[in-house]
């Protein structure tokens, strides 16, 4: 990534996860342009990352190697085609982190021919912990593809795709999943309250409890199925709340959270692709 500029077009949440990840990688915050229409949060970029910060999404291009999209998907085309010509002419890599989005479309949008890499990644890349699937189309060199692939492993692990129809299980799994575990850890914490500790004493048992778990799956040779058996003593007291779990159906839950994630992830791809 020597010496390479990088274009976000839309400051929002996952841009502020990807900057402040990679300017804690060491990414100098003087290559990394920010295009973002609210003038508060221009300067609240400013401020918080040293990046150069802009109201024209064509100005943030001009000299950048890799450009990421990072609207809403139901603003990408708009976004897109305003960065067509510019983009034809630069022959920057084009990133787009929009959930849904194919990338037969986006070259649609963007002109047939330019290198596209479609990539899902997640806000846990602002601490340097991200999960990211990368998908590149054929447009893209091996250099681009290294380009969109260092700029994924500065805030994270990455993994490529050869099939692009994954993404929308990705975004079901990883995209959208640190909002499953948070919510866990909401009422975690909620319940830990009601049990009777002080809040904060139930919030840091809680945040602690799910990085553990994490880091001891991450680091074990042992399945995560068993690692659970380890800590269900028979007739003890996790055996209870596992049943309770298993009693509401958490497994089919989350089956059911997933497959509306992904089909959501279609339907948005169908809606506004098909523009
Ligand atoms: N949030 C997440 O965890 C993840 C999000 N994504 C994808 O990232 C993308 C952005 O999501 P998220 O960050 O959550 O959304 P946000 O709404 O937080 O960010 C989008 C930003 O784009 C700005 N914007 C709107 N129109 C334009 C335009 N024409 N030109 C430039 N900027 C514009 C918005 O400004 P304003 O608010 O003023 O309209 C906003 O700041 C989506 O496509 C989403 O699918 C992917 C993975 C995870
Ligand atoms: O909720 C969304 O649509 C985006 C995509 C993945 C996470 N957030």
């Amino acid at each position: 990534m020597e010496n390479k500029t990088i274009a976000f077009i839309g400051g929002g949440n996952m841009a502020r996860s990807l900057i402040g990840g990679l300017i804690a990688d060491g990414f100098p915050a003087d290559r990394i342009r920010v295009a973002e229409p609210d003038p508060e949060q221009r300067g609240n970029l400013s401020a918080t990352f040293g990046v150069r910060v802009t109201g024209d999404n064509r100005d943030a291009v001009a000299d950048a190697d890799g450009v990421v999209l990072a609207v809403k998907p139901q603003v990408i085309r708009d976004v897109a085609t305003e960065l067509a010509p510019q983009l034809a002419r630069t022959g920057a890599v084009v990133i787009s982190i929009a959930a849904g989005i194919r990338e037969s479309d986006l070259s649609r949008w963007l002109g047939d021919g330019l290198p596209v890499v479609r990539v899902m990644p997640n806000t846990p890349s602002l601490v340097q912990t991200g999960a990211t699937a990368l998908y590149a189309n054929t447009a893209t060199s091996t250099e681009q593809r290294s380009l969109a692939e260092s700029l994924m492993r500065a805030v994270g692990l990455t993994c490529w795709l050869d099939d692009e129809n994954q993404m929308n299980a990705v975004t079901a799994v990883s995209g959208s999943g640190p909002a499953y575990f948070f919510l866990l850890m909401e009422s975690m914490e909620q319940a830990g309250a009601d049990l009777g500790l002080p809040r904060e004493t139930a919030r840091l048992l809680t945040l602690q409890t799910a990085l553990g778990a994490a880091k001891m799956a991450l680091e074990s040779a042992e399945d995560v199925a068993t690692l659970r058996r380890q800590v269900t003593s028979p007739g003890g007291t996790t055996e209870q709340a596992i049943q309770a779990f298993e009693d509401g159906g958490l497994r089919e839950l989350v089956e059911q959270a997933l497959k509306a994630a992904a089909d959501r992830a279609e339907s948005l791809g169908d809606e506004l692709g098909n523009q």
